[in-house]
């Protein structure tokens, strides 16, 4: 049986302006190995729920759990859950200095003093990608857009998070980007089975192509879920 790692029960969230409800209610359940696709119009509130529970804003209302236990809103944990619940934004940020230099961002920080980069297994990544050995030297300000996405994508890819949340990551890229886009988060969820992810698409095709299980956001609600045609590859 598929284990349960990200739920939610009655997760609100309201403006910080007006305090009117940008989330209602929401129940989500994400199992190990989920393909999600979350679709809805502008303003539907997608990219408040992905921020929601991957707590980098906190919830007004409602309780996470990962892995059945509750998540606790204190420091140690907001800071622990965002590190395994794991949200890219659309637009990439990358440091000053080389590709490698920001691939080794993550391990100067406290949090993941216990893992160690691993050149061999990014080179590997890279290299499936049709990247020349070169590209980890490469200046990140020269990187096109569609380069530099998939190097924030593969700086946090490399800490095998159990749970990837993607805000629109190819909606600034021309087709190819998006394409190595998709075939790098392909690549890491067959090589970690267990691995979940939750991707926003405006894109009816990419939407199909990135889900088994498509979400549809309304008003900041949950108004239906369905298994693409994918489903069960
Ligand atoms: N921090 C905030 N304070 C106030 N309002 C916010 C905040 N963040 C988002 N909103 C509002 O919440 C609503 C939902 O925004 P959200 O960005 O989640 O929409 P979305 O479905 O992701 O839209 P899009 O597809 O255009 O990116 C919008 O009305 C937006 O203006």
């Amino acid at each position: 049986m598929s284990t349960l790692v990200l739920s939610g029960k009655g997760v609100c969230q309201r403006a910080h302006d007006d305090g009117r409800m940008l989330l209602q209610d929401i129940d989500f359940q994400l199992m190990a190995g989920a393909r999600v696709a979350i679709s809805g119009a502008s303003g539907a509130g997608k990219s408040v729920f992905l921020r929601t529970i991957s707590l980098l804003d906190l919830p007004a209302a409602g309780t996470l759990y990962r892995y059945n236990q509750p998540v606790r809103l204190n420091a140690r944990c907001i800071a622990q859950h965002r590190s395994q619940i794991a949200y890219v934004r659309q637009q990439a940020m990358l440091i000053p200095g080389t590709v490698r230099d920001n691939l080794r961002l993550p391990f100067t920080l406290r949090f993941y003093q216990q893992k160690q980069f691993q050149p061999d297994y990014v080179q590997q990544v890279l290299q499936n990608l049709g990247k020349d050995e070169n590209f980890l030297e490469r200046d990140a300000t020269d990187l096109s857009g569609g380069e530099a996405q998939l190097v924030c994508l593969l700086r946090i890819l490399q800490l095998k998070p159990p749970v990837l949340l993607l805000d629109e990551p190819t909606a600034s890229l021309d087709e190819d980007s998006a394409r190595a886009v998709q075939k790098l988060v392909n690549q890491w969820q067959q090589d970690n089975p267990e691995a979940a992810y939750m991707w926003i698409s405006h894109s009816e095709q990419q939407v199909m192509e990135v889900g088994d299980e498509i979400w549809y956001l309304d008003a900041g609600r949950i108004t239906h879920t369905r298994k693409s045609a994918q489903a069960g590859r």
